[in-house]
C-alpha cells in the first residue's frame, strides 16, 4: 500500500477528473459512506460533525447528509463560515442539508458550542485534511481546543485537524481523535510524530480514485504491512543446509554489556541463520558460552574490559568467511572499537552497524562512501542526531528531510527506529504497521539487530531484510503482548514470540 502526501493527493483528485471523468462530488460520497460506516460502529444517537471550509469539510457535510437520510440518528453541524464560502461540491451538499433540515450552527459562539459538544455522543472532525498550509488560531484553534476538552470520542476525516499531511507536525493545535478513516491512500502525517500520537487507528477507504491514477503518482512510500512482509519472506528449500541459509558473524559485547551481544545472537539464531558465530572480549566469554550452546563463539583478548585492535586477526579472517557481518551491541566506546570498525568497513561483505558501532561512525562517516557492499544503520533518533550533527528539536520536526539527506549521502539502508519504525534508501520509504510500548526497554533494539542480521545472511537484499525484520520484530511484541503486560514485557519474550511471529506473516 502506497503512503501519499497532499500534493499527490490533490493531484490524483485532478486526474480522476480530468482524465477518467469522476467527479469529485462522487468521490466524496464515498468519502461519506466510509466515514457514516465508522459512525455506525460506535452505535450512538447523537453525533455533531464540524465543518471547516475546504473539501474536508464538504466531506463533512456529505456525511451529514447520508446519516440524515440512512440512520435514526440525532446530527448537528458546525459550521466555521458560511455554506457560499465552500467549495462547488460543498455547496451541493449544504443545499440538500438545507433541504433535509439538518441541525446546523454557523460559527457558533463558544458557550453554545461546549454545550453542543455536551451533549452529543460522538463528534467527526471535517475541519482540515491536506489542505492545512499554515498555523491554526483564532476561531478555529478556540473550536479544536474546545473538541478536545469535551472528551467525548472523536473520528477525523482524512487526518486529524491541525496535522500536517506531509510531515506529521501539529500546526499551533490539533485534534486528538480515536479514529481516522483516511481516503484513497494512507498520509504520510499519519505514521510521523507527533501526528502518530493524534489519529487513533487509521482505518484505510478505497474511495474509487481509479487504482492506474495512484499507480502513477508513485511516491516511493510504502506501507510494511502483512501482505508486504509475506512477500518479503526469505524462501526456505527443502534441501535447505546451513550453508544455503547464510553464516553471520556478530561483534559487540564488552564488560557489564554481555547481554546486549547475547541477545542479538539469540535473536539471530530464532531468525532462520545457518551458521551463527559471536566474537566478543574474552573476559565476558564465560557469560555468554553457556547461554548460546548453538553459536560458534571467538574470544577476543581484552583491553580493559573492551576489544583490544591488536589481537582481533582471528574475527578479521572470519570476517571475510560469512555472508554477513553485525556491529556494535554492548561493544562500548573505545578506541579501539573505533580502529575494529574502520577495518570493518573496508571488508566488502554486507555490514550492520547497531549500538556503540553507530557511535564509531560517527566519528567516521565518510568511510561509509567507499563501501562497496550493503551497510544497514540501525539508529533510534539520539543516535541519528549524532550521525547527522543536529539537535533534537530540528531532527523531529523534520524527520524525513533529514533521513532522506543521509541516505541521498550515503549509500546505506537507513532503519530510523522509533513508535513507527522508518526504513529508507534513496528514494524509498518503508513505513512499519506493528510494534508496541512493550518495546521501550533495553534489549530490543539489540534483538532487531539479531533478527535484521539473520534475514540479511538469508535474502541478501540489504532494504528487503532490513523491512522484514522490523516487522516481524514489531509482531513479535504485539503477539506476546496478548499475554504478557507490556511493563513485563522483556528482550527475553520478545525473542520467545518470534516464532510466532513467523509464523503469523507466513499465513496467506
Ligand atoms: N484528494 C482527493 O482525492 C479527495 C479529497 N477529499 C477531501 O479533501 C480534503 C482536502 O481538501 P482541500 O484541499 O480543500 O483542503 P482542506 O483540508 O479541506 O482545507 C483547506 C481549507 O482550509 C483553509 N486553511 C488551510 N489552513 C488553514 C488554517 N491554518 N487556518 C484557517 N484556514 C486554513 C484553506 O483556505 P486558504 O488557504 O485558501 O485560505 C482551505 O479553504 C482531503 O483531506 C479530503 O478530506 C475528498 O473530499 C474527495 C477526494
Ligand atoms: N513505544 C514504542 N512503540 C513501538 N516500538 C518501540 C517503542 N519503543 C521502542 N520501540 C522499538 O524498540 C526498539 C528499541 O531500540 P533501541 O532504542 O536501540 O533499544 P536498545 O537500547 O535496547 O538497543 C526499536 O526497534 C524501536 O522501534
Ligand atoms: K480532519
Amino acid at each position: 500500500m502506497q503512503v501519499m502526501d497532499g500534493k499527490r493527493m490533490r493531484e490524483a483528485d485532478a486526474i480522476a477528473l480530468e482524465e477518467y471523468q469522476i467527479p469529485t462530488l462522487l468521490l466524496m460520497d464515498r468519502a461519506a459512506d466510509a466515514l457514516m460506516k465508522e459512525v455506525l460502529r460506535w452505535q450512538v444517537k447523537r453525533v455533531c460533525i464540524l465543518c471547516g471550509l475546504g473539501n474536508n469539510g464538504s466531506d463533512g457535510l456529505a456525511l451529514a447528509t447520508q446519516l440524515q437520510r440512512f440512520t435514526d440518528i440525532s446530527v448537528s453541524v458546525v459550521m466555521l463560515g458560511e455554506g457560499n464560502q465552500m467549495p462547488a461540491d460543498g455547496q451541493v451538499y449544504y443545499q440538500i442539508m438545507r433541504a433535509l433540515n439538518i441541525r446546523s450552527f454557523i460559527q457558533p459562539g463558544l458557550e453554545d458550542l461546549r454545550l453542543l459538544l455536551h451533549e452529543s455522543e460522538l463528534l467527526v472532525d471535517c475541519l482540515f485534511g491536506t489542505g492545512l498550509n499554515r498555523g491554526i488560531d483564532g476561531l478555529f484553534y478556540d473550536v479544536i481546543e474546545s473538541v478536545n476538552a469535551s472528551g467525548k470520542p472523536v473520528i477525523s476525516c482524512d487526518i486529524p485537524s491541525g496535522i500536517h499531511a506531509d510531515t506529521g507536525q501539529v500546526l499551533g493545535t490539533a485534534v486528538k481523535a480515536k479514529v481516522t478513516v483516511t481516503f484513497q491512500n494512507p498520509k504520510l502525517g499519519l505514521y510521523l510524530e507527533p501526528g502518530s500520537l493524534y489519529c487513533g487507528d487509521i482505518v484505510i477507504a478505497d474511495i474509487g480514485v481509479p487504482n492506474v491514477v495512484m499507480e502513477r503518482l508513485k511516491s516511493g512510500f510504502e506501507l510494511l504491512d502483512q501482505e508486504l512482509a509475506h512477500r518479503l519472506l526469505p524462501p526456505r528449500a527443502r534441501n535447505a543446509n546451513k550453508y544455503t541459509c547464510g553464516t553471520a558473524l556478530i561483534i559487540g559485547g564488552s564488560k557489564g554489556m554481555s547481554g546486549a551481544l547475547q541477545m542479538c545472537v539469540k535473536a539471530c539464531l530464532y531468525s532462520g541463520c545457518g551458521l551463527t558465530t559471536y566474537a566478543a572480549p574474552a573476559c565476558i566469554m564465560n557469560a555468554l558460552t553457556s547461554s548460546l550452546p548453538q553459536a560458534m563463539s571467538i574470544a577476543v583478548s581484552d583491553k580493559q574490559g573492551h576489544f583490544d585492535n591488536e589481537f582481533c586477526d582471528e574475527l578479521f579472517k572470519a570476517a571475510q568467511n560469512v555472508d554477513v557481518i553485525a556491529f556494535g551491541c554492548g561493544a562500548g566506546r573505545s578506541e579501539d572499537v573505533e580502529r575494529i570498525l574502520e577495518r570493518l568497513l573496508l571488508i566488502d561483505k554486507p555490514l550492520i552497524i547497531d549500538a556503540d558501532g553507530l557511535w564509531a561512525l560517527s566519528r567516521r562517516l565518510p568511510l561509509l562512501k567507499k563501501r562497496r557492499s550493503a551497510t544497514i544503520l540501525t539508529p533510534h533518533m539520539g543516535e541519528m542526531q549524532r550521525l547527522c550533527a543536529v539537535d533534537k528539536n530540528a531532527l523531529q520536526s523534520d524527520v524525513l528531510r533529514y533521513a532522506f539527506d543521509f541516505v541521498n549521502e550515503y549509500p546505506v539502508t537507513l532503519v530510523l527506529k522509533g513508535m513507527r519504525t522508518l526504513i529508507l534508501e534513496k528514494g524509498r520509504l518503508r513505513i512499519n504497521t506493528t510494534g508496541n510500548e512493550g518495546l521501550a526497554k533495553g534489549g530490543s533494539g539489540d534483538v532487531l539487530c539479531g533478527m535484521i542480521t539473520a534475514l540479511m545472511a538469508q535474502q541478501k537484499q540489504a532494504f528487503d531484510a532490513a523491512s522484514l525484520g522490523v516487522y516481524l520484530h514489531g509482531l513479535a511484541a504485539d503477539l506476546q503482548s496478548q499475554h504478557t503486560a507490556f511493563y513485563a514485557m522483556t528482550a527475553n519474550e520478545l525473542i520467545q514470540g518470534i516464532s510466532d511471529a513467523f509464523l503469523a506473516a507466513m499465513d496467506e
